[in-house]
Order: structure tokens, then C-alpha cells, then sequence
């Protein structure tokens, strides 16, 4: 028997690769001799330079950027052995996860610590850049990440703005003189972790804005910023961001993107699933199991265990997911392509019981799931 293991994390409990050390335990008890391929993976969002530093022959290199609230931080990123390549996550310079709660204010804050660290690959000479967005404490449509890059965004009166997102709405002519001589020069990829529209009933202030401290006012503020955001972008650069899927990822950093970096957008999954070659570790695999923290509709939305399912399919390979919660019946189950879901929860208790018993409860699923398997090939025969 061949097994892929190839989960998300379950966020704040379990990483990816213990994800697969567990269910590898299970799986031995019922299997000794099968073979396991363990393949974490991520969706460009936080977390994903610690899986992306498993497949790509890289090294961290520091460097001090500013935080969401102009604080200096040191923050990393990924370069590659041959120094060509750097992977960088947004969410390390301009994610939630460095604000405390009581400062969410996605008025107030920047994506200029991304601008920096993109700057500093650059000046290091990277040709290619992977950038994964997602987990950002922001929605400033990637005003300063292109400001550290060398725009310069002003208002009616000639005066330049601070880019947050409160200032969105005020952004009347968009500066070039300045940009970065080398960013045209380097090939960049984004991996989105959503596929939302920049603005709009689906787009980033009004989906993401309330995780980010937005109150009900400063979402309908966010909202009309990123709209006249988008029309100034259409006019100085003939590029209407608000037809390109993903270009809500990150609060609007997805549609900056592709114009302040000339960037392309791709499903976060994909590109991760590509840089481990996954394709290839399907062949022969009689299961994939994935997993992460909660099954629910969202998931389909461009998440892990979605990625894994379309290109398991595409090879005919059976998908398993363990999850922490499942929030989908078995029709949806279905719809969505899994072949086997369960919860790993056996007892009713609260947040903190659960994650304490994590690896425990997810080692007795994959037990029972593997004499599941054994016992269904025996009633085949
Ligand atoms: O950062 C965000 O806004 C969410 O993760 C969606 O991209």
C-alpha cells in the first residue's frame, strides 16, 4: 500500500509535518510494511515559508523591516542555494499573527515590511520571486509594498499619502519616477490563499476587513477606498483589477500585485504542490490523506485540502480527510470530491481539552481509517 500524506496545519496545534508523523504511527500499526510519502503543504498563507523551506534548497536570511504599524521588526524570508529564488510570506511582515488584538486596525495599517523584504531580494540580485499572501493584518490594496518599492501615491493637492488603507480613497495620481530599477527585471509569482475580487459584497474589506478590527463604518470606508483604488489603477495603468480572481487576497495585495509588480497570480496550493513535485508522488498512491483544523464550506475556496483533492482526482487516487471539525455532510462531502471524512474529535469538551489531545485522537483515526482500508481490499477479494 502507498500513502500520501499531504495536510495544511492545524492551526495552533499540530504543524503539517507532525500532521504526518501521527498518522504514519497509525497507519504502520495496521500496514508495517507500507511505503508513506510525507508531503506537508500550505496555502501561501501564514505558515507557508516553513513547509516551502522543506522543498526548496534555500536558507533564511533576516532582515529588519517595518511591521503593520511602522514598527521596526526583523522578519525572514527564503533564498535559494544558487541565490536566484526567494520565497516570501507576507504575513511575516505584515500579518496579524504581529499585532496583539486590541491593535487590529486595518485602517491604520501598512504593507510596507513586504515592500522591504521584496526590496531587499532584489538587491541581492533574485531573478524569481515567490511571494505567498494571506494572514494580513492590512487592507491597504499593496499601497506599501509598492511604496517601498519606489511609488509614490498622492492626493488631490500634490501631497503624498501614507499608504494604509484609510488613505485609498484619497489617491488621486500615482507616481513612477522613483520604482526600484531592478523589480522589472525579476519574474514574481503570487500564491493566493483566496480567490476574492478586490472590492465589492465578496471583496477584501467587506470579507476580511472584520478579522482585521474594522468596524461596520470603516468596512463601507475600506470598501469605497479599494474601488477608487482600483479606478485610479485602470487609468494610469490599464489593468481593471477587479476582474482578476485573487485580487481581494491579503486586502487587496493580490491586485497591487499585478500591477505595481507585474506579478501573476496563483492558487497558493498549486504552486506549493507544484514546488514538491506532488504530481509525480501520485503515481502509483493508493490513498492521499489530508487534513487541517476545520472542514467547512470555506475550504473549497481555495484552501489546502482543495488543491489536493482537484490533482488526486486528475490521477484517480482516493482523498481522505482528518480534520479537527468537520462542518460539511455527506452530500457536500461528495460534491467536494472526498472520498473519506472524519473528525478526529471523540468527546465532547472545549477548545483547549481538544488541542491537548490532538495527536492522540488524530493517531486513533488514522488507526481505525488503515483497518477500514484493510478491511474493504478483504471484502473486495
Ligand atoms: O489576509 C487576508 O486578508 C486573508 O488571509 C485573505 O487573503
Amino acid at each position: 500500500m502507498k500513502f500520501i500524506l499531504a495536510p495544511d496545519k492545524y492551526k495552533g496545534s499540530l504543524t503539517g509535518r507532525e500532521f504526518c508523523e501521527t498518522v504514519a504511527q497509525g497507519i504502520y500499526k495496521v500496514f508495517p510494511k507500507s511505503e508513506i510519502l510525507n508531503m506537508p503543504l500550505a496555502d501561501g498563507g501564514d505558515g507557508t515559508i516553513d513547509v516551502v523551506a522543506d522543498y526548496l534548497k534555500a536558507s533564511k536570511v533576516s532582515v529588519k523591516v517595518k511591521d503593520p504599524l511602522f514598527r521596526e521588526i526583523t522578519t525572514q524570508y527564503l533564498l535559494s542555494e544558487d541565490g536566484q529564488t526567494a520565497f516570501i510570506e507576507m504575513s511575516e511582515a505584515s500579518g496579524y499573527k504581529l499585532l496583539q488584538k486590541s491593535e487590529m486596525d486595518c485602517m491604520h495599517t501598512t504593507t510596507l515590511g513586504t515592500g522591504e523584504v521584496i526590496l531587499d531580494a532584489l538587491e541581492r540580485g533574485v531573478q524569481i520571486i515567490l511571494l505567498g499572501i494571506g494572514g494580513s493584518a492590512t487592507n491597504d490594496g499593496g499601497m506599501g509594498m509598492a511604496k517601498a518599492l519606489g511609488y509614490q501615491f498622492m492626493d488631490a493637492h500634490g501631497n503624498e499619502l501614507k499608504p494604509i488603507g484609510k488613505n485609498l480613497g484619497q489617491v488621486k495620481e500615482i507616481q513612477q519616477h522613483n520604482v526600484h530599477s531592478k523589480l522589472s527585471k525579476a519574474k514574481i509569482q503570487v500564491a493566493c490563499d483566496v480567490s476574492n475580487p478586490f472590492y465589492g459584497e465578496n471583496g477584501a474589506a467587506k470579507i476580511y476587513g472584520v478579522q482585521k478590527g474594522a468596524s461596520d463604518e470603516d468596512i463601507e470606508f475600506l470598501d469605497r477606498g479599494l474601488k477608487n483604488f482600483s479606478e485610479i489603477l485602470k487609468a494610469s495603468f490599464d489593468i481593471d483589477v477587479q476582474n482578476i480572481p485573487g485580487s481581494g487576497a491579503a486586502g487587496g495585495v493580490g491586485g497591487g500585485a499585478v500591477v505595481f509588480l507585474n506579478a501573476e497570480l496563483v492558487s497558493g496550493v498549486d504552486l506549493i504542490m507544484q514546488l514538491a513535485n506532488f504530481d509525480e508522488a501520485l503515481q502509483g498512491a493508493d490513498w492521499v490523506i489530508t487534513g487541517e483544523g476545520q472542514l467547512d464550506s470555506q475550504t473549497f475556496s481555495g484552501k489546502t485540502i482543495s488543491g489536493v483533492i482537484r490533482s488526486a482526482k486528475k490521477r484517480k487516487v482516493p482523498v481522505a480527510a482528518f480534520c479537527g471539525s468537520v462542518d460539511v455532510n455527506m452530500e457536500e462531502m461528495q460534491e467536494m470530491g472526498l472520498d473519506y471524512a472524519v473528525s478526529i474529535l471523540n468527546q465532547i469538551g472545549n477548545l483547549d481539552d481538544a488541542k491537548a489531545s490532538t495527536v492522540a485522537n488524530l493517531k486513533l483515526a488514522s488507526y481505525n481509517f488503515a483497518n477500514l482500508v484493510k478491511l474493504s481490499k478483504g471484502q473486495l477479494k
